[in-house]
């Protein structure tokens, strides 16, 4: 069987913090395939964000790697010499920001900043670069790419910037993209043209993503397999489509349940009370146990781990119940509260 491009393995990363320590990430792994649109959800702070920087040695002072494995086309990598340790990663992957305004440089033309990678490290000559830039930036649907070639970036919109940004990830020819809530900072329409471009890479490009967002409707349009992460951990993970018919975790079927879906039956929302656990605190029992409508005394007694629950499916949840038995519960207490 042919490995996966990118598999991670029980990746931990700590926040040293003045009189305590963050365990911010806390043993996640996961599998990207060749050409595969992965999704990792989660609200804020669950640490989607660290374990993508982590991937690309782009950690935030002072956070740091703990442990981890990180296995490229199945060659674990994690023990080769920093600086081929750097190569091999950055020759396979690329990222994306949300914030693409920060991501330029401001006062260098978008074109150069596309025609830098293919310049200093492909060897390409100016004039080559300069072509490659204005095909990639007509591939992530720029129009007009001689004439934005010398714009900067504050001379472009935040969907263009974007675009922009999209054309730096693609200029080294990665494998794979790693794209960090590249759509938040957009409103709705543009946000869903810059998906379509990262959709479209995938197919004609043959490019993997993984997308880390909040909204599981950005993942819905674009990935093919999830991860859920809460308080550091991997919670479940599986097929798209299983996994939001069918959720297995109560936290993947409490977001569910939280956003509005004009295809379900039931009108009531759900709002999932509490916070997160502080990390900086050992984790006693389920993490989500004190804000989980299904919790039982046994959920808060020890950290259950991933167990498979079915074909490419994995929970954390001791209790796997079904998505209906769920549904009734939380419809039968709307009820006796009325
Ligand atoms: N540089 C930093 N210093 C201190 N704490 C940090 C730093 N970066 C992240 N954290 C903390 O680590 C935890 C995980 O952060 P992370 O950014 O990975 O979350 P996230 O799931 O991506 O959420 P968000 O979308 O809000 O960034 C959070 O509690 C966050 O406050």
């Amino acid at each position: 069987m042919t490995p996966p491009l990118l598999e991670v393995r029980d990746l931990h990363v700590d926040i040293p913090m003045p009189h305590a320590r963050l365990h911010a990430v806390r043993g996640v792994s996961l599998t990207v395939g060749a050409a595969e649109p992965v999704g990792l959800v989660g609200e804020s702070g669950s640490g989607k964000s660290l374990t993508l920087r982590a991937l690309l040695g782009l950690l935030p002072r002072p956070a740091r790697i703990v442990s981890g494995t990180v296995l490229i086309d199945g060659e674990d990598v994690t023990g080769l010499p920093p600086k081929r340790l750097r190569r091999r990663l950055t020759d396979t992957m690329s990222m994306i920001f949300q914030d693409s305004l920060t991501a330029l440089n401001p006062v260098m033309r978008v074109g150069d900043q596309i025609a830098e990678a293919p310049s200093r490290k492909l060897g390409k000559s100016r004039a080559e670069a300069r072509a490659i830039a204005v095909d990639l930036m007509r591939e992530v649907g720029i129009a007009d790419p001689e004439r934005r070639y010398e714009l900067y970036p504050h001379q472009l919109s935040g969907g263009m910037r974007q675009r922009v940004c999209i054309a730096i990830a693609l200029s080294t020819k990665p494998r794979l993209i790693l794209a960090d809530e590249p759509t938040t900072a957009l409103d709705v329409t543009i946000q869903a043209q810059v998906l379509a471009v990262l959709r479209q890479l995938r197919q004609e490009e043959h490019v993997g993503l993984l997308l880390v967002s909040h909204d599981l409707a950005v993942v819905s349009q674009t990935c093919s397999r999830l991860y859920v992460m809460y308080a550091g951990k991997v919670v479940e993970s599986g097929d798209l489509t299983d996994l939001v018919t069918e959720p297995r975790h109560p936290y993947t079927f409490s977001l569910l349940r939280s956003v509005p879906d004009p295809d379900r039956r039931v009108a009531r929302l759900l709002t999932i009370h509490g916070r997160p656990p502080d990390l900086t605190e050992p984790v006693t029992g389920c993490s989500f146990a004190p804000r989980c409508p299904f919790a039982e005394h046994a959920c808060r007694e020890g950290e259950p781990a991933l167990e498979p629950v079915g074909p490419g499916r994995h929970s954390a949840c001791r209790r796997v119940d079904t998505a209906d038995r769920w549904n009734a519960m939380v419809e039968e207490e709307a009820g006796s509260a009325r």
